[in-house]
């Protein structure tokens, strides 16, 4: 029987497993992702991504892959009622704070493919596809997972093998292995879940006519078959269609089915390729805990949301960036694993914002009767479908108690990424910064004239990058654009700390905080859970 050691164990090769093992593997780490499924599953599922998103593929080196298999969205996304009127209208067109497109659409087999060629390329990870988890065994130092030779029955299923084939032991074990994941239930953590269920018919196709799709992305909110109409990735386009009372699930996803209801959208199979068709209980809920002792979850593993906000890829890849550099430092020793907890608290509070945000888009488009549909849109247009009017998430995500900074106002929200000069050259700032925790200070001169050396040394150990940025001066990065300087006036600030997930630690009002923000940082990280209060709080 064949063993392996490795740092860690991903179980399950879907975007976030992928993702979270190029994240390790880039920070030094020996990684096995080990995927139940002999060959890449070939079919759609996820198909958005986000501006921050976009920014995390960046910073896995993936900026040109992704966005060759990606189409940005030029346009708003609508939301209309039976009769076409606009019910609410959200902007998803242009650039977003974090330097790419505010919505992007993919076709996911595109996107594993990316990964997994770009995480096989990596000497300190391996995939290993075909092995089934059947147990895992945690021990004080080590957790072991024991693998079979995955059997396919016929096309889609597979049949759980019962003898252990290969061992893999590992430090850690991080389960991307989906709703049902083996590595949760071995975790015994209960789900907190919100009693909203829907059943869904979600169609992909190919269209083969050249038919223009505008706006590119829409739901019609009518109670005689709510439908959703989006891209499915270049060259794709996916329906929606909400399962009315009396109709049976089995009837619903047969492909006859989806051919009739493609029918009434003029789609036929002399303009389509029928490529997907499923049933899909639309859930949201969440994991109370994500972490105990050595096994962790990501993604659907961990939490499960209506895809109306498109956030269910998003909130996985999130997971991966926030766990990837904390396991890192207790990796290397130079953490307590008491800040693994941290991914939990974390995490857990800033899902339950895209949940929740999700849940209220499902309950405008899930309603099926007349009344209460007439009622909603008479409500939605007279706030002029405008988001902050018409729907009752207004608050921005924001990171649960852990790696921020109390009171203030900006921590555990994401920094943005506007562009930089550096030697007349502009990029991104992550480009400029290299990957890492960043602290950012509005000034003129360069930072090491702003920092003593003692400072400079606690950066350097944290490993910090230190820089300063203005629209003049001697900084070292030129704010060209301007748009870094409003930043900072915006929010009264001139000094901040950027962790490696591009979440705010915190910020302070003068570059001569800095250290006391520095300090702060460089507690939090040794110390594990309390949070810091923040500099001159009583
Ligand atoms: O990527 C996903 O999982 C879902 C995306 C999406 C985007 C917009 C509307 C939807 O119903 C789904």
């Amino acid at each position: 029987m064949q063993n392996s050691h490795h740092d860690v164990v991903i179980v399950g090769a879907g975007p976030v497993g992928l993702a979270t093992a190029r994240m390790l593997g880039q920070l030094g780490h020996d990684v096995v992702v080990v995927e139940r499924w002999p060959e890449a599953y070939p079919l759609p599922r996820a198909v958005h991504f986000d501006d921050e998103i976009g920014r995390v593929f960046q910073s896995m080196d993936l900026a040109d892959e992704v966005t060759a298999i990606t189409e940005p969205v030029p346009d708003f996304y609508e939301w209309r009622n039976a009769a076409g009127e606009a019910l609410l209208r959200i902007d998803w067109s242009g650039t977003g704070p974090n330097g790419w497109p505010t919505a992007n659409f993919f076709s996911q087999p595109q996107l594993e493919q990316v990964l997994a060629r770009a995480v096989e390329s990596m000497p300190t990870v391996q995939l290993v596809r075909g092995a089934d988890v059947i147990d895992i065994e945690e021990h004080q130092d080590r957790v072991v997972v024991s693998a079979g030779d995955t059997r396919v029955a016929k096309p889609g299923q597979v049949v759980s093998p019962t003898q252990v084939a290969r061992t893999f032991t590992a430090r850690y074990v991080i389960g991307c292995d989906g709703a049902n994941s083996f590595v949760r239930s071995r975790m015994g953590v209960a789900m907190e879940d919100q009693g909203f269920f829907f059943d869904w018919l979600i169609v992909d196709t190919i269209p083969t006519d050249d038919k223009q799709w505008l706006p590119m992305n829409w739901q019609l909110c009518d109670p005689v078959r709510p439908t959703t109409i989006v891209s499915g990735g270049p060259g794709r386009r996916r329906w929606e269609f909400m399962r009315l009372p009396g109709e049976d699930p089995a009837d619903l996803g047969t492909s006859e089915t989806a051919w009739k209801l493609l029918g009434g959208w003029g789609r036929t199979e002399e303009n389509t390729r029928l490529e997907r068709h499923a049933m899909y209980t639309f859930a949201a809920r969440w994991a109370e805990s994500w972490v105990k002792g050595r096994l962790a979850i990501a993604g659907d593993a961990a939490h499960q949301m209506p895809p109306f906000a498109g956030q269910g890829m998003c909130s996985g890849l999130r997971d991966a960036a926030n766990l990837t550099w904390k396991l890192d430092r207790v990796l290397r020793g130079v953490a307590e694993p008491a800040l693994l907890d941290t991914y939990t608290s974390e995490r857990s509070l800033h899902l339950q914002h895209a949940i929740a945000m999700s849940v209220e888009l499902g309950k405008v488009i899930c309603v099926l009767d007349p009344e209460q549909a007439a009622q909603r849109d008479a409500r939605m247009i007279a706030g002029g479908a405008d988001p902050a009017k018409v729907l009752p998430v207004a608050a921005r995500p924001v990171l649960g108690n852990g790696v921020v900074l109390a009171d203030c106002a900006l921590s555990g929200t994401l920094a943005p990424q506007f562009a930089v000069e550096v030697d007349r050259s502009p990029q991104l700032l992550d480009i400029a910064t290299g990957n890492g925790a960043v602290l950012l200070l509005a000034s003129d001169q360069p930072a090491g004239q702003l920092l003593s050396a003692s400072v400079q040394q606690t950066l350097a150990e944290l490993d910090i990058i230190a820089t300063s940025v203005a629209a003049n001066g001697n900084s070292d990065l030129r704010d060209f654009t301007g748009e870094w300087g409003r930043w900072f006036d915006a929010n009264s600030v001139a000094a901040v700390l950027i962790r490696p997930d591009h979440y705010i630690f915190g910020t302070t009002p003068g570059v001569a905080g800095a250290p006391e923000l520095v300090a702060g940082y460089t507690a939090r990280m040794r110390n594990g859970v309390a949070t810091v209060p923040a500099p001159g709080a009583a």
